[in-house]
């Protein structure tokens, strides 16, 4: 048999794995390059463009802030210039102030209002004699200096040249005083709004104006001053506008409501505790793409970069392993043209394992299979020579094994007929067991019953169902024999023999209805590997005890009279003697002969002298009393014990009681005859010998006294 070689599953080469796998390794490394690139680049230029910004904003909120105090510093200069102080007349003041104007153009208007509120003198004489009581600026510098927010033009718009942005101003107005300490009026500086978009211009570079970098100056309630078009003098909220109105600078990056993203560097301007200074937020916002496209640019370098490097890589890996892998191919193919190779061919003509000597592992493996194919031709030898061994050893074995089941089927068939002949000689057992006259029981060495024939069951009254497995003694012994019956048990089954097995023995046993049972049992002990058993047949002898029990009584019968006869009589004088020794009393003996009975015979024959002595006997036993005992001895002699005497002349007084009764005549069939009889009286002490033969030796001579002196009365009279 040839062993199939496993089902070839598709494998990946091993140029495919080099590749993917330099491949993928560049590609992780180029990813790791790209996240720390994200994590680090992209933070770090996030955090340089918010410095950046957050500069941009210092600037424009430091140059804000220098201008309102430029604005209110100039008012101050002018308030305390005595030709603005004494002046006599708004000419005076006119000159300053325009001389003032001159040094700074986006001083839109100057003027001066009196207490009242008019316009007293004022740049290019606009406003003079108009009431500006009503504007914050006049309420605000009436005391003390004053800086007002960003509003737009009212009246002075329309005096003033034309600009391509609509007037914007924010103000600066202190009291004035005169050198005499009255109060002169409240001056004032409008400033036009276009020197803070002009700052815009000189602090965003064109850099950051080409990078889309916008500066918002916003009002404390969130209207846009200054912003990119179309945002000025629209209101905003932003969270970096919140931040900034807090005082804290900073920068953050956040959503505006274009919807863009931006990075948002944040200040405030003035001081909110001084009213010459004026408080607003500056942002300096940029497109968070633009912010970050040169972290961005660089992510994109690196991942070009990585791609590149990896398929170089990968390319070079593929050729690198195909290299390695060509001597392999070689060897595998080689191994191949082997394996496809009939299993008869001989060694010879199978291709030889090239020697590689391309690299080291590859002239090793090369090496190690020439080896490998040489051991595996040398083991083939060796296996082709084993298994023909084998085959043989085989032959040899299957021949013995048929033969051993040929013996086997044999003894099979001799066990089957055994088995048969078992079940039927079982069968056979059974029958005659069941049809047997003696009862059968089969008991373990316990006592417990295994077997039970038909008989047994009439003898018990119990089925043999009900019996089986059950304890022997509990269902036919007496409780009275039951101790002794176990006792018996155990010493035959300790034993093994006793001298009740194998013998006849006689049992009293009880049926199912408690009745007792005289049986007769004959035990057998069956050693048996399976456990010892006892078995035992029972016979039934109720009738026989009966006949032999009723041949015992007609023994001691007399059966013409049925009076005890003499062995009777003599066991019952025996006994009679040892109860009176035994109970002090007296006991006596008479002993009866008739009277020339065979007279009688003579004259009437034989049958009326039985029915004499049956009447006879009858008429004895009818005086003397029920405990005394009456029979015969022989013929016509009969014998009375008297017993319980308390005196000799109580047994005389019976005599002469039954003299006169036994005189009386006797109907016999034929004739009626009287007739007398002897008595001879012998009385026993208890303190006599126990001597039966000499007590009736001593009534037998007193019966003959008797009889003498009966006959001598008769020849006298
Ligand atoms: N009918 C009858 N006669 C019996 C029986 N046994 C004994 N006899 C007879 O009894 C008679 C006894 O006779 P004996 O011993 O001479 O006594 P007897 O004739 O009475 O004379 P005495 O005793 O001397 O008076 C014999 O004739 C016996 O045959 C019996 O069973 N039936």
């Amino acid at each position: 048999m040839t062993s199939q070689p496993p089902p070839r599953t598709a494998r990946p080469r091993l140029t495919t794995l080099v590749t993917v796998g330099v491949a993928a390794t560049v590609l992780m490394s180029v990813l790791s390059l790209l996240v720390l690139v994200d994590h680090f680049a992209i933070d770090y230029a996030e955090r340089e463009a918010g410095l950046r910004l957050q500069q941009l904003s210092w600037q424009m909120r430091d140059s804000l802030n220098r201008v309102v105090q430029k604005a209110t510093g100039d008012v101050q200069l002018l308030t305390e210039l005595p030709q603005i102080r004494d002046a006599k007349s708004p000419t005076e003041i006119r000159q300053v102030l325009e001389s003032l104007q001159k040094t700074f153009p986006d001083y839109a208007w100057i003027g001066l209002a009196n207490p009242d509120g008019s316009v007293y003198a004022a740049t290019q004489g606009l406003l003079e004699g108009q009431d500006v009581s009503g504007r914050a600026w006049f309420k605000g510098g009436r005391d003390k200096l004053y800086a007002g927010d960003f509003h737009p033009a009212s009246l002075l718009g329309k005096k003033l040249p034309y600009s391509a942005d609509p007037w914007r101003f924010v103000d600066a107005a202190g009291p004035v005083r005169r050198t005499d300490g009255s109060y002169r009026g409240v001056l004032c500086v409008h400033m036009s709004w276009n020197w803070a978009r002009r700052l815009v211009q000189t602090i965003l570079t064109p850099a950051d104006q080409q990078y889309s970098a916008d500066i918002f100056v916003v009002r404390g309630d969130g209207t846009v001053m200054l912003g990119p078009k179309g945002t000025e003098e629209k209101t905003i909220g932003s969270t970096s506008l919140a931040l900034s109105q807090t005082g804290a600078p900073g920068s953050l990056k956040e959503t505006w409501p274009d919807g863009r993203s931006y990075l948002t560097g944040f200040s405030r301007t003035g001081d909110l505790n001084n009213p010459a200074t004026l408080t607003w937020s500056v942002l300096v916002r940029q497109p968070e793409d633009v912010a970050l496209a040169g972290a961005r640019a660089l992510e994109r370098q690196i991942l070009l970069l990585g791609a590149i490097l990896g398929v170089a890589m990968a390319l070079a890996a593929s050729a690198a392993a195909r290299r390695l892998t060509r001597p392999l191919n070689a060897l595998s193919r080689n191994i191949e043209q082997r394996s496809g190779a009939p299993a008869d061919t001989p060694p010879d003509a199978l291709p030889p394992i090239p020697l590689v000597d391309s690299f080291h592992e590859a002239q090793v493996l090369s090496q190690a299979l020439a080896g490998l194919v040489r051991n595996e031709q040398d083991h083939l030898g060796n296996l082709r020579g084993l298994n023909e061994k084998l085959e043989s050893t085989v032959a040899e074995r299957t021949r013995e094994i048929a033969r051993k089941a040929l013996l086997l089927e044999r003894a099979l068939a001799q066990e089957q007929s055994t088995q048969r002949l078992l079940q039927e000689r079982a069968a056979e057992l059974r029958a005659i067991l069941d049809n047997a006259h003696d009862a059968f029981i089969a008991l373990d060495p316990g006592g417990v019953v295994l077997d039970w024939n038909r008989q047994a069951e009439k003898l018990f009254g119990w089925s043999r169902a009900e019996v089986i497995g059950q304890p022997l003694a509990a269902m036919v012994l007496p409780p009275l024999l039951r101790r002794a019956y176990e006792r018996d048990m155990r010493q035959l089954a300790d034993c093994g023999a006793d001298t009740v097995l194998n013998r006849r023995i006689e049992l009293t046993l009880c049926n199912r209805a408690g009745q007792e049972l005289p049986v007769e049992v004959s035990l057998a002990y069956v050693p048996r590997s399976s456990g010892h058993l006892f078995i035992a047949f029972l016979h039934d002898i109720s009738e026989r005890k009966t006949l032999f029990e009723s041949m015992e009584a007609m023994a001691l019968r007399d059966t013409l009279t049925g009076l005890p006869n003499r062995r009777a009589l003599m066991a019952a004088l025996t006994e009679a003697i040892q109860r009176a020794s035994r109970l002090r009393h007296s006991c006596a003996v008479f002993f009866l002969d008739l009277d020339r009975f065979k007279q009688i015979n003579d004259r009437y024959g034989h049958e009326e002298g039985d029915e004499l002595l049956r009447q006879f006997a009858a008429r004895v036993q009818h005086i003397v009393r029920k405990t005394d005992t009456v029979g015969r001895l022989a013929g016509d002699e009969f014998i009375v014990i008297l017993e319980n005497l308390h005196s000799d002349n109580a047994a005389q007084e019976t005599a002469d009681k039954l003299r006169p009764a036994l005189q009386q005549p006797f109907r016999l069939k034929t004739a009626t005859v009287s007739l007398s009889a002897s008595i001879g009286i012998a009385i026993h002490h208890p303190d006599d010998p126990q001597d039966i033969e000499m007590l009736l030796n001593r009534a037998d001579r007193a019966m003959y006294l008797d009889k003498q002196n009966g006959a001598q009365q008769r020849l006298l009279g």
